[in-house]
Parts: C-alpha cells; sequence; structure tokens
C-alpha cells in the first residue's frame, strides 16, 4: 500500500516538492509508493503551478494532521504557529514528520523531539539547514563517529548574494538590498535574513547535531551585516580577508568545556575555504578527529534544491515504514536530551578589525597602541591610508583577544578626545 502524505504548505518548497514527487522516473523506485494524500493551503483560489485534485487540497490543516489515514506528515508552511501546534499533533497521532522549517525547530526543538521519542516517531529536517545540501544527514549518520571540534558555514544565501554584490561591485548594503528585493532574492521584510536569525537558527540546529546537546535559541549571539559598508569590504580585501556572514559553532579550550555558537559577520583569509563561496550558495565546514576537514557546498535554497532535501527524508521514512521495525533506529532519532551551556561572547577569544575615525594629530596611533597594551590586545598590523573629510582613516588587526578586553579597550579609545568615532568591529578567522 502507497504511504500517504499530508504536505502543510504549497509556496515555493511544497510546490517543488510536489513536482518531484509528481515527475518520480529515473529517480529511487520507493518513490513510487508515496501518495500525495492531501495538501494544506491558506488560499483555495490562489493559482498553482501544479496539478492536484481538489479533493487533495484544503485549507483544513487540522484536519490534516488529524486524519488516520495520513502516515507522514511533511510540514512546508514556515512560520512558529501554526506550524508548532501541528507538528505536535500529527506526532502525538503516531505521524512521522519531515518539516523544512527551522525557525521552529530551534525554537520548540526540545519539545518537539521529546514529544517524537514519546510517541516512537522521527522527525526529520535536512532541508532547514543549507538547503538542499545534505547537511543534517551526514552529521547524524556519515560523520557521528567523529569528535566535531567546529563547524562554521555560510548557511545564508540572501546574506551571501548581497555582500559578493557589494564586493564585485563595490556597492552599498541598501542599494544592494533594494536590487536582491527586485530580483526576488530577498524577501520584502529582509530582517530574519539580514539581521542573522535564519543563520542563527540553523546554526543552532547543527550545533545541536554536532556538539551532542539541545542549543537555547537565545543562547546563540547573532550580528547581522546591516553595518557592513563598502570601505570595510575595501579594507578587507587590501589586508587579504574578504567579509562574510558566518555561523560558527566551535569548542574554544582543549578540554571542550567551552562551547560558542555565533553569527556575525567575518573577515576570512581569502585562501581560507569559506572565502571562495559566492552568490545565492551555502557551504558549511566541519572539522572533526579523525576526519579533519570536511566542506558540504551547494544551493542552500530555491524549490528544487529543497525539495530535493524533503524528498530525501520522506524516502527515509518511506523506506522505515516498509521495513515496518518496530525498534526506533537511534541514527533517525534525536538523542539528546539535556542543554549545552553556551559560551558568553565576552569570553570568545578572537582576532578583530576595527576602523577608527581621529583627528589628524601626531600621536593619535601611539595613544591606541598604549590602550590596547593596557588590555592585553596585542596588534597585527596597523594601516592609516585614507581620510574621510578631515578625519584620518585607521584600520587595525588584532592579534587573538579575549573579546570582552578588547570591548573594554575600545569603550576607552571611543572616549578620547582624538577619536572621532569607531564606525566598524568586525570579528577576523
Ligand atoms: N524558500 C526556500 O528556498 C526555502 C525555504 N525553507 C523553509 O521552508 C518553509 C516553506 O518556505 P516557502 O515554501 O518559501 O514558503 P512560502 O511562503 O512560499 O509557502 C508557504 C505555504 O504555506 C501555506 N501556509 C502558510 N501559513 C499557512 C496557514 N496558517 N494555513 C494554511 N496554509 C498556510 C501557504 O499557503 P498559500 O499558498 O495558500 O498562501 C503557502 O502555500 C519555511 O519554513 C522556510 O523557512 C527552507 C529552505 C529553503
Ligand atoms: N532565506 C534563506 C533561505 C531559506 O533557508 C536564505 O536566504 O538562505
Ligand atoms: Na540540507
Amino acid at each position: 500500500m502507497a504511504v500517504k502524505l499530508g504536505i502543510l504548505g504549497l509556496g515555493t518548497v511544497g510546490t517543488g516538492t510536489v513536482q518531484l514527487l509528481q515527475d518520480n522516473v529515473g529517480r529511487h523506485p520507493l518513490l513510487q509508493d508515496i501518495e500525495i494524500y492531501r495538501v494544506g493551503v491558506r488560499s483555495l483560489t490562489k493559482p498553482r503551478a501544479v496539478e492536484l485534485s481538489p479533493e487533495v487540497i484544503t485549507t483544513d490543516l487540522e484536519a490534516i494532521v488529524n486524519d488516520p489515514a495520513v502516515d507522514i506528515v511533511v510540514e512546508l508552511m514556515g512560520g512558529l504557529e501554526p506550524a508548532r501546534t501541528l507538528i505536535l499533533t500529527a506526532i502525538k497521532n503516531g505521524k512521522h514528520v519531515v518539516t523544512a522549517n527551522k525557525a521552529v525547530i530551534s525554537r520548540f526543538g526540545g519539545e518537539i523531539f521529546t514529544a517524537a521519542n514519546q510517541a516512537g516517531v522521527y522527525v526529520l529536517l535536512e532541508a532547514a539547514v543549507g538547503g538542499g545540501i545534505p547537511v543534517i544527514q551526514p552529521l547524524k549518520q556519515s560523520l557521528s563517529v567523529n569528535r566535531i571540534s567546529a563547524i562554521m558555514g555560510i548557511v545564508n544565501g540572501t546574506t551571501n548574494y548581497i555582500l559578493t554584490r557589494m564586493q564585485t561591485e563595490g556597492s552599498e548594503f541598501d542599494h544592494v538590498l533594494a536590487d536582491a528585493q527586485k530580483l526576488g532574492y530577498a524577501e520584502a521584510d529582509p530582517t530574519a535574513d539580514v539581521d542573522g536569525l535564519d543563520a542563527g537558527d540553523k546554526i543552532a540546529i547543527l550545533a545541536s547535531l554536532g556538539f551532542d546537546g539541545r542549543i537555547n535559541r537565545e543562547d546563540v549571539h547573532c550580528e547581522g551585516i546591516r553595518q557592513v559598508t563598502k570601505t570595510d569590504i575595501a579594507y578587507a580585501a587590501k589586508l587579504g580577508f574578504v567579509i562574510k556572514l558566518l555561523g560558527i559553532a566551535q569548542h574554544l579550550d582543549e578540554d571542550n568545556s567551552q562551547l560558542s555558537v555565533r553569527v556575525h559577520p567575518t573577515l576570512v583569509p581569502h585562501s581560507h575555504p569559506l572565502a571562495s563561496i559566492n552568490g545565492v550558495y551555502n557551504a558549511i565546514l566541519i572539522e572533526g578527529e579523525p576526519i579533519g576537514q570536511v566542506m558540504l557546498f551547494g544551493p542552500g535554497a530555491g524549490a528544487g534544491a529543497t525539495a530535493s532535501a524533503v524528498s530525501s527524508d520522506i524516502l527515509n521514512l518511506v523506506a522505515t515504514l516498509k521495513t515496518n521495525t518496530a525498534k526506533p533506529n537511534p541514527l533517525l532519532a534525536c538523542r539528546h536530551q539535556n542543554y549545552s551551556e553556551i559560551t558568553p561572547i565576552s569570553e570568545l577569544v578572537t582576532r578583530f578589525y576595527a576602523r577608527f575615525l581621529s583627528k589628524d594629530q601626531a600621536g593619535v596611533i601611539g595613544r591606541l597602541g598604549t590602550c590596547f597594551g593596557n588590555y592585553g590586545v596585542s596588534l597585527e598590523s596597523v594601516v592609516q591610508t585614507g581620510f574621510q573629510g578631515e578625519l584620518a582613516e585607521i584600520v587595525v588587526v588584532t592579534h587573538n583577544v579575549r573579546e570582552g578586553d578588547f570591548r573594554q579597550a575600545l569603550a576607552e579609545i571611543q572616549a578620547m578626545e582624538s577619536i572621532d568615532s569607531i564606525p566598524s568591529v568586525l570579528r577576523v578567522l
């Protein structure tokens, strides 16, 4: 008998998934054992790019998750509610769930996976991070014997597109954002993407898988790219770096007692594997023992790519249902019970880039150096190249420093009579 799907949402990803499942020739033969049984939408009158018989489409999403005939609920509607409640109801009713919803999983994953384990069902989420790039299953299965020390990646295509264009064209953020919205790369409300929140959801999920514990989403420090200017991109290039929005989860110490999970624009050395990932593409670099470095690269969004990830999860569940094993598969289930402790950003040890505007007075660089020295900040390079009107522009790159100490030094520098402003402070990989 065919496995019956109840799909919630027929937007970009829902449509791509239905198209892939309907066009199943030449793909894995198990796809032929799937029936698109119900599809839930908000509007019945909206034109659709796929053909589905009228009894399949409904606006009653609760009826789908409560329908005893539905085997797998595929949540592709997005948002927190009613997605969270519908997922929990599906689980309570003994249905497996596939979701692309990083927002709901990063915030309510604890509740959802606890409920799923109790009900003996699986919640799979390959599409939630890196779109079509297989990264969730690799972390859960292929790489799971490794001791992971770092996961870092470009996990938001919109911001990578904007930063790439700012870099290649020398344009400012606002101009490129407006253009990206016109071209459909950025959403009308770009907040979740440009403020680093979408990347924060994704790195929280990856950190949980790589570092073996649940992550409280509120502990993830998130900075976006609104403050990145073409001036900084140009200085970074002169110094041998490219600016990327990175999600980073890493152990900070040898004994693995400190875990940092964060999102921020970062100066990445030109020689680093993530430096060459441009446009809407995503890439995730995983470091582990004994494997070393693995980088997963590909399309992080889009109908077809994301449908590929959603359908691979569906396939996994179809195989599970067909083999009919009563015992849960520990490689598919979530195994975390406890929350990981996240080290506050002030304890991060990293290099920094900072740009200062100062009055063109003798001895300013000396005073900067003395103040940094008082806080244990050692400088890798200091450049005074340009002028902005009457003000001299000074750019420094530090050696590794505790963030809290660096910020204290900056506060003191900001108060100096000769310093006009500190327009940018960015971390360096
Ligand atoms: N777009 C992408 O490339 C990617 C998206 N994702 C994730 O996939 C999910 C879906 O994204 P996407 O396809 O872009 O979203 P869309 O906005 O294109 O589609 C959302 C769909 O859900 C339906 N829907 C939303 N809310 C309700 C509701 N309250 N009741 C009934 N139906 C509802 C909409 O119905 P209607 O059509 O009637 O309006 C629409 O069909 C999100 O979690 C997103 O983060 C993940 C990776 C990539
Ligand atoms: N908005 C996201 C796509 C979905 O995950 C992005 O820009 O990467
Ligand atoms: Na993925």
